[in-house]
């Protein structure tokens, strides 16, 4: 008798899935800052650099003068309940349990930070997934993102004597779901303004130029996903990256200089959207909406909006439930 394998009377294995964001400091002081910025700046798939060369500058110069500095950042925009980027990461495990049926958790962690990634492929094994879905939460690929979230998840599986079985959720920067998401989430916030922008910015985080040289898909992923979405919704979009650090050359136009550009140009309302972040967090809370919008005022604008990245919201979950049930065809029957 030939069984169709997704006949109820096969056992299904327990299945896990893992979210995946950046990380973040435990605390916004300068110690915890510290501590988070030498694990991800040592990351070697994110400052490109020879350690040898780069240790010296990182733990001489970089780790003593930063951490006040960003530290004071992130209590700008700390929540009661902790870093925006960890509780909102969290609230998207919360919205998503249940999600694929009894038998599929649903778990978080950071790459740099905590949660750990090993500590939480830990609780999926002790908790009897023999399946885990690896899903870094970035829609456009970048090794010194992406990659390095999934490299952690190996590094810890090369200790295991009895590994589950692992996907990876694929970058999904051009996936309709996606793209249909943003066109509503963005609608919807445009439509809450006292004012109708003259330019709306799409504003993705930068990474050194070089790297798009040695043949990462970033940059593209990004130009790709705006297009989309300026497609869908009809309405041109201006397109920039932020968050520029250190001193080689960065992807452009940058998104403060833009900024800048567009107000003296006579652009004077501008709403800025982040497409590339899964959730808020200091890059967006504080660098775009806090200081974009203060070098906006200050070059001649008027109105500025900042608008807010999917979050938890229903239609950001809604989409990850979609991406992340592809991924799981037939390892679970969904409900
Ligand atoms: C969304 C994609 C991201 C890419 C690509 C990326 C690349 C990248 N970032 C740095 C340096 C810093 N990034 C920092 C914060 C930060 N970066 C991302 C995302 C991407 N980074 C997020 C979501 C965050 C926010 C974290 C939070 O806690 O909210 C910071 C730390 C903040 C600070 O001290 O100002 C640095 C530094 C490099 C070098 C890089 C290279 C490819
Ligand atoms: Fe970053
Ligand atoms: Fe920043």
């Amino acid at each position: 008798m030939n069984l169709p394998a997704d006949h109820p009377s096969i056992p299904r294995p327990k299945v896990g899935v893992l979210l995946m964001n950046l990380g973040t400091p435990d605390g916004p002081d300068a110690r915890s800052v510290r501590r988070y910025l030498g694990e991800f700046l040592s990351d070697r798939r994110v400052v490109e650099i020879p350690p040898i060369a780069w240790q010296p500058i990182l733990r001489g110069i970089i780790l003593n003068t930063r951490p006040k500095k960003s530290a004071h950042a992130y209590g700008q925009v700390w929540r009661e309940d902790g870093s925006p980027l960890a509780a909102i990461t969290r609230a998207q495990a919360v919205a998503l349990e249940g999600a694929f049926g009894p038998d599929v958790l649903v778990d978080w962690a950071m790459r740099y930070g905590n949660p750990s990634i090993a500590s939480r492929l830990d609780a999926m094994k002790a908790a009897g997934c023999e399946r885990i879905l690896l899903a870094p939460l970035y829609p456009q690929y970048c090794a010194a993102t992406t990659a390095t979230a999934n490299d952690k998840a190996w590094a810890h599986l090369a200790t295991l004597r009895w590994q589950p079985a692992i996907r990876t959720l694929p970058p999904y920067h051009d996936d309709p779901r996606y793209i249909a998401a943003l066109k509503d989430s963005v609608e919807t916030s445009l439509a809450e303004l006292p004012f109708v922008p003259d330019a709306i910015v799409a504003s993705f985080h930068g990474m050194p130029k070089r790297t798009l040289e040695l043949g990462d898909p970033y940059h593209c992923h990004c130009q790709k996903t705006a297009r989309l979405l300026s497609e869908a919704m009809g309405r041109e979009l201006v397109v920039a990256f932020q968050s520029r650090f250190g001193p080689a050359k960065w992807l452009g136009p940058a998104t403060d200089e833009t900024l800048v550009d567009l107000a003296r140009s006579g652009r004077r309302k501008v709403a800025i959207v982040a497409p590339g972040f899964s959730a808020d967090c200091l890059e967006t809370l504080e660098e775009l909406a806090i200081r974009g919008r203060e070098s906006f005022l200050e070059a001649g604008g008027t109105d500025f909006a900042y608008l807010p990245c999917l979050n938890d919201e229903p239609g950001g979950v809604a989409m990850l439930r979609g991406i992340i049930a592809t991924e799981l065809e037939g390892w679970v029957r969904l409900p």
